[in-house]
Formats: C-alpha cells, structure tokens, sequence
C-alpha cells in the first residue's frame, strides 16, 4: 500500500525481531504447555460455520506454536502497523490494489448473493453480471444433468474434459476430488500439461458422442491450453465427421470472448479480469465443479467462502482466523527465517490441496518487490509451500519435519466425520488417530530416548520436537465447508502481502520463461538459431541430434 515504509524500520518489526533474539530460548512448546494449564483456550478458536446441509463447527488450534502473549500482541501491533485493515477495506471497497495491472481484486465478488450490497467497479454493480453468468451456469449444468443437453448422436453427457492450466485447471480439479462424494452429474477429466500423453491418455477413456470439452483459459492465449484445445478438436473431429457438431462438445470459459469466438467456440461463459487466475475456480472457471456435482452444491462452496468474507472483514484481528493464520507465518518465515510450510491434508479427497494452494500461495506472494518499488532483500516474503495427503506423508517426508535440520511449519487439516467405514474397521479413527499424534510427536519430541535402548543408538533416537503446528478440524468435508477453508487461504494470503507490503494479485515472475520458450521453439524444429550461453546452446544441440524433429 502507498505510504507503508520499509518493513524492517517498522518499529513494531525491531521489537518482534529484537524479541526472539531475547527470548528464543524460553518459546519452548513443552515448558509453555506445562507453565499454562489454560494455553489451548487461549489459542484456539471455535467457529460455527452455518450451512444446513453441512456446516458445524470448526476448530482453529494454534495454540502449538512457538508464540507466548507478547509475541501475538506483537504480531497484531505489526498487523495494525502494516495497515492491514485498511488493505483489506480497500479490497473490499473495490479499490485497484493490482496495481501493476491497473485491476481491482474482487474474486470474493463470485461468492455474492443478489441481494447483497453493490459491488461498484467503474460505476457498476458487478454483482449483476456475476449473477447472469451463475443463472446461465445453473440452466447449463441443469439441462447437462438432466439430459436435456446431450451430444451429436442424441446421447446423454457422460464425461467432461477441462482442458486447462494453473489456475484455470488446478482449482477446479482439486474441488472436483475432493467433492467426489456429491457427484450427480458426468465424470471429470482434466488435462493440462502440454505433454501430449496428457490429453491422449483422458481421450483413449471417454466416447466423443457422450464428451463435453471444456476450454478454460482467462485470456485465452495460453500456449498449452490452446494446443490441447486444437488437438481434442481434431480428435473429436476425426471420429464426429461434422463441423456443426463442435457445438454440442466444446464450451470455453474465458474473459477473453474475441479469442473464443475466433477459436470457433459459440457456448461461453464468462468472467472478468478482476478475477485472478489462482482466484478462479468461484467464476465460471468453476463449471466442471458444477457439472460434476450440481449446481446446489457449487452454491454451497460458493456459500461457505461467502461466509469466511464476511468473518474476514468483520471480526477483530484478535480472532480473525485468515489474519491469525498469516502472522503466525510471517513470524516463522519472515522474523525466524523458517522458509517452507507444509500442507497435510487428512482426508484422500484433499490429497491435491497442496499443489492448489502451492500456486494460490506461491505465485501470489512470490515476490521480491515492494508495492513502492524497493527490491526486498533482507527479509522473506512467500514461502515454498508444499505438503501431502495424510497418511502418506508420513511414510515418506515426515522423518524430515521430526528430525531433520530445517524445522517446517505445518497445518494439520482435517475431518471428525466420514461417510463410511469399511468392512468394520474403523479406517477413520486410525486417520485421525495419526491426524492427533503426529503434531504431538513433533512438539514433544523425544529428548531422553529409554534406558532399554543401547547408548549408540539413543542419539538417533532423540527428537528435539518443539516444531509448529496448527491444526484445522471441521465436521465434515461437505462443499459449503470447502469454501470455506479455502476462502481461509486466500486471506491468509492477502494479509500476509500486505504486510510484506507487495502485490498479490499479479504474476510476471512467470512471462519470461514463457517468452524465452517461444523464441526456441522453432530452434528445435531447425528454423532458426538463437543466442544462447554454451549449456543452453549445449541442451538444444542435444535435442536436435537425438530428437524425432
Ligand atoms: O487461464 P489462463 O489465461 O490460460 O492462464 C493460466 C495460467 O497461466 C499463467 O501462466 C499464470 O501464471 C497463471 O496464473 C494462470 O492461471
């Protein structure tokens, strides 16, 4: 925000980091949990999450942190000094906070209802057009579902194809899984790598008489979107024999309609460049999510982020679970220097929320330039975010969060309900039975392995513990809970730009690659010779003795 100085010369931020230089020592979780018998109360939070048709209450426990009171008032001070409610109001207020784009931010628009106050963009209430574009998704999925539209032969929809990349795939594809349980509509594929083992291998499992291609593509012009796009066009050409069947199979999700028509594609939906691509899945990027399972369900998730906007923007800081969630990873990754955290999902459905979260987060606030234009380099601002479905983490990366040099801060995230158990074993409560110990384990270690234990082996069996978690529970994975939790994330993540004082909503960091690989694409085919240092000049002539060109 114009006018934030320097983060380092924030008085507040010298006495956060003259803190821990002062009292590392003393944030030891085991001696803060047996010095305070009330420490959870304090640092955890119960919020209901109201939805008839899933909704119950969610525990926000962050209480296993390395934070005594006078970090926290410390962390909301810098909050407050940051101007992080201002940020957020002018959000909100549908202010042009991209402003390397010259864009407001408004995908919490998506999530509006008819009658909620106006969102005025440029003297327009965006919530009209958001609501035309729902009402026409609503009728498409509707008549796709019931059979109402079908394809070339006269046959039912069975499948959907979301061909698509980064925020226009990875949203709705991790939705989509995680939502499998509410299925009612046709099965989703989604293809989004260029590779074209990619799209050939969904196209060797569906029918093109019972296919719908989705083309998802905010602008449009994204290379390995369009190439997938052309090659399913011919595939499905080759086998219809028939133009005019094109528009019974391909529909595109865009802002860019020009492009859309000029592709050949007649059935749109729409959305605005206000909307960023890793901010998407809510606007019609979110289709496939509602064909898959209807659009009642879509509303929910809708709904459920709905209902975290408002919590966001209502409730103090103190208690705020987005504002929470940030500082305390400002604290490790900014002021401690801790730089990844990790994301452990207990439930098999959420098993792709890291690598959604990996671009909402990374792309978002990977950056190194303030909002003012000063290059930053004496403090972190994103993290590498990463992370698994539980169990499976644990039998592979765990060892490193329990003993490794690097200490990960983690959210541990998870469900007390299941729909089914099998067999009658109770696979749930094994779940969340390691869902419980493994944040334990890693706070309390294990620092006086047993006297049973031969003395060689008892240091490799120490567990110096005392590393971060917080945990996130809630009843039940139900699409209203969803949005929610992820609505979360995305604030966490605009606090936390705020703070580092950077922009969110904008992502250059990726056009020069892109760039670069378009000027050597026709290198590899022998049309032209560029200027490369020797390893990339040595790669490409590589290529071009041992390829297939
Ligand atoms: O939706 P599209 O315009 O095809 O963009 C797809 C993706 O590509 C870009 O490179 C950006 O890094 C992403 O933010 C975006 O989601």
């Amino acid at each position: 925000m114009a006018g934030l100085g320097n983060l380092t010369t924030d008085p507040v931020w010298i006495k956060l980091t003259d803190y821990y230089r002062d009292n590392k020592e003393k944030l030891n979780l085991r001696a803060l949990f047996e010095n305070d018998s009330t420490r959870f109360d304090k640092y955890s939070l119960e919020v209901e999450l109201p939805c008839p048709n899933g909704g119950g209450p969610a525990l926000i426990d962050y209480s296993k942190n390395l934070i005594d009171e006078n970090v926290l008032s410390l962390l909301f001070d810098l909050a407050k000094s940051r101007k992080v409610e201002e940020r957020r109001n002018a959000m909100f207020g549908a202010e042009k906070i991209n402003t390397t784009e010259n864009r407001a931010v408004l995908h919490y628009a998506l999530r509006s209802r008819e009658d909620d106050a106006p969102i005025v963009l440029d003297g327009k209430n965006v919530i009209v057009d958001v609501q035309r574009v729902l009402k026409e998704i609503e009728s498409f999925t509707g008549d796709v579902i019931n059979g109402k539209w079908v394809g070339y032969t006269g046959k039912k929809i069975t499948d959907v194809v979301n061909i698509g990349i980064g925020g226009s795939d990875l949203g709705p594809c991790m939705v989509c899984e995680a939502l499998t349980q509410y299925t009612v509509g046709p099965k989703s594929h989604f293809v989004s790598n260029v590779d074209e083992s990619h799209l050939t291998d969904v196209l060797k499992t569906v029918n093109p008489e019972t296919t719908l291609f989705i083309i998802a593509s905010k602008t449009f012009t994204t290379q390995e979107t369009i190439a997938n796009a052309q090659s399913a066009r011919k595939w499905f050409l080759t086998q219809a024999k028939d133009e005019s069947a094109i528009s019974k199979h391909f529909v595109a999700l865009s802002t860019n309609v020009e492009k859309v028509k000029e592709f050949g594609i007649a059935k749109y939906f729409e959305f605005w460049d206000y909307v960023g691509g890793r901010y998407s899945l809510w606007s019609a990027i979110g289709l496939s999510i509602a064909l898959q399972v209807g659009f009642e369900n879509f509303r929910q998730l809708l709904d459920g982020a709905r209902y975290v906007d408002r919590h966001f923007l209502e409730t103090p800081l103190q208690a705020n679970v987005p504002v929470i969630l940030a500082l305390l990873g400002v604290w490790y990754n900014s002021v401690i220097g801790w730089e990844s955290h990790a994301i452990l999902p207990y439930d098999q459905f959420l098993s792709k929320l890291p690598s959604y979260l990996q671009q909402a987060d990374m792309e978002s606030n990977g950056k190194s330039t303030t909002l003012t234009n000063e290059r930053i380099n004496s403090y972190n601002t994103g993290p590498v975010i990463w992370g698994a479905a539980g169990t499976n983490g644990q039998h592979a990366f765990y060892q490193l969060l329990h003993q490794g040099t690097h200490t990960v801060p983690a959210d541990f995230i998870g469900f007390v309900q299941k729909s089914e158990d099998i067999a009658g074993i109770s696979h749930h409560s094994i779940l969340l039975a390691n869902l419980i110990a493994q944040p334990e384990a890693l706070m309390v270690g294990r620092t006086k392995p047993s006297e049973s234990i031969p003395e060689q082996l008892r240091p490799h069996k120490y567990f110096e513990g005392n590393r971060p978690t917080n945990m996130i529970l809630s009843k039940k994975l139900t699409p209203f809970i969803l949005g929610a939790l992820i609505a979360i994330y995305e604030h966490k993540i605009f606090v936390q730009g705020a703070i580092w004082n950077i922009n969110s909503f904008d992502q250059w960091g990726v056009e020069l690659g892109k760039e670069l690989a378009k000027a050597i694409e026709p290198e590899l085919a022998g049309k032209s010779k560029g200027n490369h240092d020797s390893s990339t000049l040595g790669i490409i002539n590589f290529i071009l003795k041992h390829g297939n060109n």
